[in-house]
């Protein structure tokens, strides 16, 4: 190669992958795309299959001399094949794509254990997170992908191979995060994991709570037969309910994380872990509790047309029609309509919150438009949700007309977990406890001077 400036240079760079399966043809494919020249070692280079166009397949020995970064397209259990070839790697980048079908199938990680087979090459493990599939069909652009490695040279240069396909590259350290990396894949929506039992356990015990309490309850005291309420009232009972905890689940944590930061005067220490774990699954809480409130708007649109709630308002009017007129009533249209009102409001307000959680649309703010909305918005949402659940409550249970002596305490949990939530926001948000916040949260007791050093130079 003749060129003269860095770039062509690097543009009509030979590079080898070893294997011809499914990943090493993808991303032959692809790096011949991005201008690079592709050489394929093979242990049959002359029955090896249909490979990409323009890309030369030799021996193993023969391509390794040809390249000085080898790609391992091959699963871990054929590695061994490289220890009779160990002279002709000396000095070689080789860049460990591989992936296991379990954890911890192996006692070392696989790019360990490349590295063992051939101390005298470099061993970089990255690029795992990849699909020969997503290589295919060019779904690249911006997705990110880990690397690690002993040496930062060869680590700088597959990571800017890496920039040149169109990945976005995080270095995770030396090549003992290996096994962090190699168990990525293998991962299960990790961070859904924590809100979804949460999501499930809470529905679960609402479900049986007001199962018990509206429907058995009133067959064993009463004899009455309301069972087709589970099918829609109940439903609607539950969703509600959820969502909203879930939110108040959302934002609890930043509070509390507020409060910490408070009482130990620094932001310099870390949070316990349970903090730590639930602060970072936020967003799917938020997430979960949005899918509720959906469930929760559907459900309430169908009300009316209900065969259930059409009969009692029937035989309502009719009752009215026969002895007392039909009053209008003030309070009465107060208390429905403001109901509604603060419900749709706080569902659109969900809705917008859920949108700019979208990273495409999350990814175009900028950080103060991000935090206003997820934090100030989103308080708002919270506490116009709350809102809807007094008033509520205050038709169903606690009106003259309604008045029931107790309000169930499933339904009191409801508005507890979100109205304490918003009282401790409130508190935060007092003009001095604000600023002592902002104050810690901008790092201010590194920026006193040290006592000893002022004492030291005085001397
Ligand atoms: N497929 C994917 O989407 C991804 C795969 N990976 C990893 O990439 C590696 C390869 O996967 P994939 O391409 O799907 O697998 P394939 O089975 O499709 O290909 C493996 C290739 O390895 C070579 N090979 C097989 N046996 C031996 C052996 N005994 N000695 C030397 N070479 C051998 C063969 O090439 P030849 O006949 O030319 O020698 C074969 O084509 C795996 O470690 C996998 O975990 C990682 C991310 C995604
Ligand atoms: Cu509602």
């Amino acid at each position: 190669c003749y060129a003269h400036s860095k770039r062509e240079r690097q543009c009509t760079e030979m590079l080898c992958i070893f294997g011809t399966g499914d990943l090493g043809r993808s991303l032959g494919q692809r790096l011949l795309q991005s201008g690079y020249r592709v050489v394929y070692g093979s242990r049959r280079p002359h029955s090896c299959g249909p490979l990409p166009l323009g890309a030369q397949v030799m021996s193993h020995v023969a391509a390794a001399q040809s390249a000085r970064l080898i790609f391992m397209c091959v699963h871990r259990e054929h590695y061994a094949f490289l220890e009779t070839m160990t002279p002709h790697l000396k000095g070689k980048v080789l860049v460990d794509i591989s992936n296991n079908l379990k954890k911890d199938m192996y006692p070392e990680a696989n790019a360990a254990y490349l590295q063992r087979l051939v101390p005298d090459a470099t061993v970089v493990k990255g690029l795992n997170t990849l699909s020969a599939w997503a290589l295919q069909n060019g779904l690249l652009a911006g997705k990110q992908v880990f690397l690690c490695g002993n040496s930062a040279e060869a680590k700088q240069a597959v990571a800017e191979m890496s920039t040149k396909l169109g990945l976005t590259v995080l270095d995770k350290g030396s090549l003992s995060a290996a096994r962090e990396l190699e168990d990525f894949p293998l991962q299960l929506f990790p961070e859904w994991r924590l809100p979804l039992r949460v999501a499930v356990g809470l529905t679960a015990f609402f479900f049986f709570y007001l199962l018990i309490r509206d429907i058995i309850y009133a067959y064993v005291e009463q004899g009455k037969d309301i069972s087709f309420r589970i099918t829609m009232a109940l439903g609607n009972k539950v969703f509600p309910i959820v969502s909203l905890i879930m939110l108040s689940l959302c934002y609890l944590p930043g509070v509390i994380a507020a409060f910490l930061q408070l009482y130990r005067g620094t932001k310099y220490r870390r949070f316990p872990d349970w903090l730590d774990r639930w602060m970072l699954c936020r967003k799917q809480m938020g997430l979960i509790a949005l899918g509720f409130a959906f469930l929760h708007a559907i459900y309430t649109f169908v009300i009316p047309t209900r065969y259930a709630v059409r009969h009692k308002l029937i035989s309502l009017v009719m009752k009215n029609n026969k002895t007392t007129p039909f009053y209008f009533d003030n309070t009465e249209a107060w208390a429905q309509d403001s109901f509604y009102m603060l419900g749709i409001l706080g569902f659109f307000l969900y809705v917008l919150l859920g949108l700019t959680s979208l990273p495409s649309v999350g990814g175009s703010l900028s950080w103060r438009e991000f935090n206003f909305i997820q934090s100030k918005l989103g308080h708002l949402t919270l506490c116009i949700c709350t809102s809807h659940g007094y008033i509520y409550g205050w038709n169903k249970f606690l009106r003259p007309s309604t008045y029931k002596w107790y309000t169930p305490p499933g339904y009191m949990l409801c508005l507890i977990v979100p109205s304490v939530v918003l009282v401790l926001k409130a508190l935060v948000l007092l003009p001095c406890v604000d600023r002592t916040l902002t104050r810690i949260r901008q790092g201010w007791e590194r920026t006193q001077p040290d006592e000893e050093m002022v004492k030291a130079t005085n001397l």
